[in-house]
């Protein structure tokens, strides 16, 4: 089924399924679920479609970039995305849903402009902010606090912002003493909370949010949780979500769009969008 404006529309809240909710999350569906959605569109997918090429070795890869291709280097093509078109309007909470390989991180990293399309146009409104690599474009050599300082800069925030964010990052990410200490003596679960820390602390109007919940440990993912619960009960802001987990996404979000092959494979109301993902899948 290909997106339709008329479809994109959070529905309803539902009556929980005693079957299917799961008795370890403490809180039902409904409670975070977003209903109220404007008609601004925030993300739009226009026939994107994004292709890798495949080399049998870096040096291959490399050469390939400046348009070289050495005779047995190259191996082929895959489509990441494969002609997606969708909306997705302020205050909507939309899940990705596929297999291994489908193509949903390339989707989300294209909102966030890590990754750029093959063809066809990605437009974005409004300030992302993800939880997808946490510890990408930190400067290891820098400590915590400086991390800050210089990516509230790359984001183009100003001094007093800066100043007015610091605190709050610190505040989440709870590294003590190592806030002043430079990132390459963090362990990698540090790394992730201070990551973590920066992307809920920047009031984000979009949250792109990518299995990053398995980050630090068990307090701390609870944590991370309650945040970005928090984080959705506002209506402004969008969220868009990708995780294995039904349950997780049932939670969140009130529509969702099943990828196969990079290709969109159905777009709808959550309930039937994990229904055809675990009949089909
Ligand atoms: N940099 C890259 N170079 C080559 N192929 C890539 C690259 N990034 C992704 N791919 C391929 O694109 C396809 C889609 O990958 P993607 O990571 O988007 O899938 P996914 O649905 O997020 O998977 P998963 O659930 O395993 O995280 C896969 O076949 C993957 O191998």
């Amino acid at each position: 089924m290909s997106s339709n404006e008329a479809e994109v529309k959070a529905p309803a809240a539902q009556p929980v399924d005693e079957k299917s909710s799961e008795k370890a999350v403490a809180v039902t569906p409904e409670d975070h679920r977003k209903t109220g959605v404007s008609d601004e569109v925030v993300v739009k997918f226009d026939h994107v479609t994004k292709t890798y090429t495949l080399y049998k070795s870096d040096k291959g890869r490399l050469l390939g970039v400046f348009g070289i291709q050495r005779p047995g280097s190259y191996l082929g093509t895959v489509n990441a995305n494969n002609d997606l078109s969708f909306t997705i309007r302020r205050g909507e909470a939309v899940a990705f849903l596929g297999r291994n390989g489908a193509g949903k991180s390339t989707a989300l990293k294209m909102i966030t402009g890590v990754v750029f399309p093959t063809t066809g146009n990605v437009n974005v409104g409004g300030r992302v902010s993800a939880l997808l690599e946490l510890t990408a474009g930190f400067d290891m050599n820098l400590t915590g606090r400086e991390n800050i300082g210089l990516r509230g800069q790359i984001m183009g925030l100003t001094n007093e912002e800066i100043a007015e964010l610091e605190p709050k990052v610190i505040d989440f990410a709870d590294l003590g003493l190592y806030i002043d200490q430079p990132m390459r003596t963090y362990s990698s679960g540090m790394k992730a909370r201070l990551g973590f820390g920066f992307a809920v602390s920047t009031d984000p109007e979009i949250l792109v949010v990518d299995e990053a919940l398995s980050v630090g440990d068990k307090a701390f993912q609870q944590k991370c949780l309650k945040r970005i619960r928090e984080i959705m009960m506002d209506e402004n802001v969008t969220v868009l979500f990708v995780s294995h987990s039904s349950n997780t996404v049932k939670e969140f979000c009130s529509r969702g769009i099943v990828l196969d092959h990079g290709t969109q494979v159905f777009d709808g109301p959550i309930e039937e969008a994990i229904e055809f993902y675990e009949k089909n899948y």
